[in-house]
């Protein structure tokens, strides 16, 4: 696993399809003179705020659409050889809304880290916050995690918890959600620059 320790900062690529805050919060931090990584660009699945953000930080941007490919192993191969090209040392998944298979997961597993708004294993997929609101939860929160073949089942990396408010509303959660999350995804971007994350089967230690 290649790590700053060992020099130039780690090459990070995001993905990202939607109003990319998170994203912004990992390019903003990037600038720091002692942060351990750099992003070197971001790819959607579709033309979205994420990647316009980008385009203003002046980074490579790829879009590939699964409508552009015959099925979805097509757009796979498409979205891994477009990473590729980007040459990362660790990938951001930051709100990224498709599922990642087994050609992404073959060149990068254990590269890949989400951030998902819930506090999983609990609501797991496109709507979490949503389900967490309709499940009467009185707590959630926001979970970084590796990714594996399943959806949302990866290793936990992190987790910060989210008080449910009674007048929430899923924007009014969610926004509440993403302040913290922001923080964590940079935190554990961080450390694994740093090479402090130790992965043993479904435990990941933070040195
Ligand atoms: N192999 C994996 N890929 C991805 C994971 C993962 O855990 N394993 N996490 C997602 C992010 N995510 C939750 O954090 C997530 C995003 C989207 C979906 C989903 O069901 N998407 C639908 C399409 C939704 C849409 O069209 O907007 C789908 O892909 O069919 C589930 C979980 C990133 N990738
Ligand atoms: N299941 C995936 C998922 O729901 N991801 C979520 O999308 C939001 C992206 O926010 P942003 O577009 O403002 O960065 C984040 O809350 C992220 O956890």
């Amino acid at each position: 696993m290649v790590s700053a320790e060992s020099g130039a900062p780690c090459r990070v690529v995001l993905l990202a399809s939607g109003a990319g805050t998170l994203a912004q919060s990992v390019l903003d931090s990037a600038g720091g003179s002692d942060c351990p990584y750099r992003v070197v660009g971001l790819v959607s699945d579709r033309h979205c705020e994420a990647v316009s953000r980008a385009e203003d930080a002046g980074l490579s941007t790829i879009v590939i659409r699964p409508a552009d490919h015959p099925d979805r192993s097509a757009w796979d191969s498409a979205l891994t050889e477009a990473v590729c090209g980007m040459r990362p040392d660790w990938i951001v998944s930051a709100g990224f809304m498709r599922i990642l298979g087994e050609a992404f997961l073959g060149e990068f597993a254990g590269r890949v880290l989400n951030t998902h708004p819930a506090l999983l294993p609990s609501f797991p997929g496109a709507h979490a916050v949503r389900d967490a609101l309709a499940y009467g939860v009185m707590v959630t929160g926001c979970t970084v995690h590796l990714v594996d073949a399943g959806v949302d089942t990866g290793p936990v990396v992190a987790q910060c918890a989210v008080d449910v408010l009674s007048d929430d509303t899923e924007s009014s959660l969610h926004e509440r959600i993403k302040i913290v999350e922001r923080e964590l995804l940079v935190d554990i971007l961080e450390a694994a620059a740093r090479g402090r994350l130790h992965i043993e089967g479904r435990k990941v230690h933070l040195s």
